[in-house]
């Protein structure tokens, strides 16, 4: 499904370019493995489990462990003692002219090479997966490598969870549509919210066209920061596409960290930076690349998406029928809907990514109502739909205790960078969020309050640390208790 360049395109008509090379994705099996219309399939798991940093199969997983003191392996340059991620194996193909020092890095997600900030935050939670094995280990001596690893894993996915639905997505969507989807985390206690019959796979519109509002946000630069916040240097997104080498330079993993938590990103519009619509994987000394905004454009199109306007309809929004009727709404500017009438010939046909972007936002959101809808959406899926879900009271082996529970609830975004970053002395609260004196002031780390940690100290009766694997009988009869527990799940919902 080549995307063709209009003729009148005024950065890749120039250079003689007619397409643009688009690979369609790989279809996959319908549920019920029937005949049908084309599918697609998930490569990656749905949850919010931290696979991105522990791999999506055990081989994986056990390929980026030490297995020593549950801790995952680390490249230790010497340049800067704080690690940073392991090179990658020589043969791996997506990487450009690594050198003997400087190869690309092995993360639980194969995309960890594509820019240096995926690269730097797979570094600050590898970082932090072995930060809290190390606690871990002081707190409970007698735990061997494989309890340290999956009690580190366990705690490193519930942060990210709570991360994700505590600090940034009330940001992204706002608090009326948290409020309305209930995705609102508790200040404490355990939740019994859990619902079997929910199906939590990712919707094809999230990950084929509302989340990827992502791209919206990206800058051209990755400014590099001292302590004080004052930039010294800027990295080019453009110059690190499969070329995260600038990593490998003494402090700066702090120094990127640094610089990202104090400066701005693009604003949540219909506007994408060139190093994306016309640098896109840009190799050395080419003048052009790829541009993501139509490869989005194009997804959309090879997945089949609906329209924009049914998607307006699904989520009970309202409509319009024509261009005309459009432009008297307050859903998208004027010109956008000048744009629109250019492009398409009927309303129906316009694409949900290129228009769901461009709505004017809700009130206190940074996405407009549709984008919106989706992606409240998925994230309700991946909370209640969730069996492992960090605040959920199941009787399951691997359900964290109510103390544990409200230990995750004090963990922020600000508390972990400190944990993280040797360079960093303070940070503002909501590291999500620029700094301001009132709302959001920059702080000491050592007044960010700390995660409680100790909860996770399992005592003898006589106060000594002790492994608090199960005996098989106590096993045995805990599954016994879990399978009765779905199976009523399961009677309830019949
Ligand atoms: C420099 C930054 C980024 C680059 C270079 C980048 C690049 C890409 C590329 C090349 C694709 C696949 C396009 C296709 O052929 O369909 C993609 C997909 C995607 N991106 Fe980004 N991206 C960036 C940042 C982000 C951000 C900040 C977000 C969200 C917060 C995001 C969310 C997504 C999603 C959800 C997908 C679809 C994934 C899938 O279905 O497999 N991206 N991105």
């Amino acid at each position: 499904m080549p995307i063709v360049i209009p003729k009148d395109d005024d950065f890749l008509a120039p250079l003689k370019q007619k397409c643009m090379e688009f690979v369609r994705s790989h279809p996959g099996s319908r549920t019920g493995c029937g005949q049908g219309i084309r599918e697609q399939f998930n490569t990656n798991t749905a949850f919010i489990d931290g696979s991105a940093i522990y791999g999506q199969t055990k081989a994986k997983a056990d390929s980026l462990r030490t297995f020593q003191d549950g801790n995952l392996d680390v490249f230790a340059p010497t340049s800067d003692p704080h690690y940073a991620l392991p090179p990658q194996n020589a043969k791996a193909s997506d990487c450009i002219a690594p050198t003997a020092t400087k190869k690309c890095f092995k993360a639980g997600d194969s995309r960890v090479n594509v820019h240096l900030g995926i690269a730097e935050v797979q570094t600050l939670w590898l970082r932090q997966h072995n930060f809290v094995a190390n606690i871990l280990r002081d707190l409970n001596p007698r735990w061997n490598d494989e309890k340290l690893y999956q009690e580190a894993r366990h705690i490193v996915a519930a942060q990210l969870q709570h991360i994700a639905y505590n600090e940034f997505l009330p940001i992204l969507l706002g608090e009326d549509i948290m409020d309305k989807w209930n995705l609102q985390i508790m200040e404490e206690g355990s939740t019994d919210d859990y619902d079997i019959t929910l199906n939590p796979s990712i919707l094809n519109e999230f990950s084929t066209a509302a989340y990827r509002v992502g791209h919206t946000m990206v800058p051209n630069l990755f400014p590099r920061a001292d302590k004080d916040f004052g930039v010294r240097k800027k990295e080019q997104l453009r110059s690190t596409y499969f070329r995260p080498f600038a990593l490998y330079d003494k402090d700066a993993f702090d120094e990127i960290i640094l610089g990202m938590v104090s400066s701005p990103t693009q604003e949540i519009d219909n506007n994408f930076v060139d190093d994306l619509t016309n640098h896109l994987f840009e190799l050395p000394g080419d003048a052009f690349g790829l541009d993501l905004t139509a490869l989005n454009v194009q997804r959309g199109r090879d997945h089949g998406l609906q329209g924009w306007m049914k998607w307006r309809k699904l989520c009970g929004l309202s409509t319009a029928s024509n261009f005309d009727e459009l432009r008297g709404m307050d859903i998208v500017s004027t010109e956008i809907v000048d744009r629109m009438a250019d492009n398409y010939d009927d309303i129906e046909d316009v694409d949900v990514y290129a228009a769901g972007a461009a709505e004017n936002h809700m009130s206190g959101a940074r996405v407009g109502p549709t984008f919106g809808c989706i992606i409240a959406e998925q994230f309700r899926r991946l909370k209640f739909g969730d069996r492992f879900w960090y605040e959920n009271n199941l009787p399951l082996p691997s359900s964290l205790t109510e103390k544990q529970i409200d230990a995750i609830h004090g963990v922020t975004m600000s508390r972990i960078l400190c944990d993280n970053t040797p360079l960093m002395e303070s940070v503002q609260l909501n590291a999500f969020l620029l700094s301001d004196p009132e709302s959001n002031p920059v702080t000491s780390c050592s007044k960010i309050p700390p995660i409680n940690y100790r909860r996770w100290r399992i005592k003898s009766r006589k106060g000594r640390s002790v492994p608090n694997s199960e005996s098989i009988d106590e096993a045995l009869h805990h599954n016994a208790t879990v399978y009765q527990f779905f199976d009523s799940q399961h009677k309830r919902h019949r």
